[in-house]
């Protein structure tokens, strides 16, 4: 088996997200040769063959261009899977090749068993495991579902691609988006509210141990979702990553796509009702203890010096 793993660069640095792919093929036990549009200065750690395509002379962002320079790689190559990140990058390009292939494509592939793709369903309380028909398949991965055990050290062997397509997109470059309310990213301290929390009315004591720790607190989705907070403070693939010296994790059960947020936290700390809940696979310390409880006590106790 062989998959062609896809890059991402940004303003000519190598995203983070390369290293889950190569994670990937490893886990499906598969070859790979890799593909990105970037620069010669800037390539990924990687232990094979990089078709690189010049960001300079195609941009960042150009789909059609991007695409037709993956499909010369596929010819080449021949690969069975075409593997993305499940990022806006992944979205747009890879229903473009799964058609332009005529292959199956699975989107925010959480999983790979026996070759089979397994993709999140009902908000990630069920899984599904699905078969391609297709020789070949495109897939995106979710992000944080794979990770290295071991950081790759080596370099790659580059070659470089070219294409006449023309596109019919110019990328001009990026622009921040306005920021609103707080930055977490910066946040040396972070404590977190889950659905466990249990209302609204229970975000001030959230609030009031993270102020007496000296931090920001932020918040799952569903608390989002819910209007009890802000989304400018939600953790996790479709708020913020974070990587604090503390994560407090209150009420929060570590579902994949929050984890992916806030997994690198120096420090993680749970409480929990549920001694099994999976947030205790990456906390250092999990309190078996109801927050409504647990969070004013400690917060009294913070403040009393
Ligand atoms: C495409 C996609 C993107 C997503 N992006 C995000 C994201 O960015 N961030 C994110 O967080 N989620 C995201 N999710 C949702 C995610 O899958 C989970 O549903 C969510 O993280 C669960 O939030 P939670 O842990 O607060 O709630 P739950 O899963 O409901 O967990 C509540 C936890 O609180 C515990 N609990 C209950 N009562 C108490 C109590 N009194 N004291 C202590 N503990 C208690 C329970 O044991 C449980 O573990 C996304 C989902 C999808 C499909």
């Amino acid at each position: 088996m062989k998959a062609l793993l896809i890059a991402e660069s940004r303003e000519g640095k190598v995203l983070g997200s390369c290293s889950e792919l190569v994670a990937f093929a490893q886990k499906a036990g598969s070859d790979s040769v890799m593909f990105m549009v970037g620069t010669d200065s800037n390539l990924p750690a990687y232990d094979g063959t990089i078709y690189l395509a010049d960001a300079a002379k195609y941009g960042e962002y150009n789909p059609a261009v991007h695409k037709q320079l993956i499909l010369d790689v596929v010819t080449k190559e021949k690969p069975d899977m075409i593997v993305f990140s499940h990022s806006s990058y992944g979205w747009d390009l890879a229903p473009r090749v799964a058609f332009a292939l005529e292959a199956a494509q699975f989107s925010e592939v959480a999983d790979i068993v026996d070759g089979d793709p397994v993709v999140p369903a009902c908000n990630s309380k069920l899984r599904r495991r699905l078969k391609a028909k297709s020789t070949v398949k495109v897939l995106t991965l979710q992000a944080g579902a794979f990770s290295l055990a071991e950081p790759i050290t080596a370099s790659p062997n580059v070659e470089k691609i070219d294409t006449d397509t023309a596109g019919k997109v110019t990328f001009l470059g990026y622009e921040e988006a306005p920021k609103g309310g707080v930055d977490l990213g910066k946040a040396a301290i972070i404590v977190s509210a889950g659905r466990g929390v249990g209302g609204k009315d229970n975000i001030p004591m959230v609030a009031a141990l993270a102020k007496a720790l000296g931090g920001e607190y932020g918040a799952s989705r569903p608390v989002v979702d819910a209007e009890w907070v802000e989304h400018a403070r939600q953790v996790g693939t479709t708020g913020q990553t974070v990587s604090p010296k503390l994560y407090v994790a209150c009420g929060i059960s570590g579902a994949i796509q929050h984890l992916a947020g806030m997994k690198k936290s120096e420090f993680i700390v749970a409480i929990n009702t549920d001694k099994d809940a999976p947030i205790g696979e990456v906390a250092d310390v999990l309190v078996v203890a109801d927050v409504k409880q647990f969070l004013p006590a400690l917060t009294e106790r913070l403040q009393a010096g």
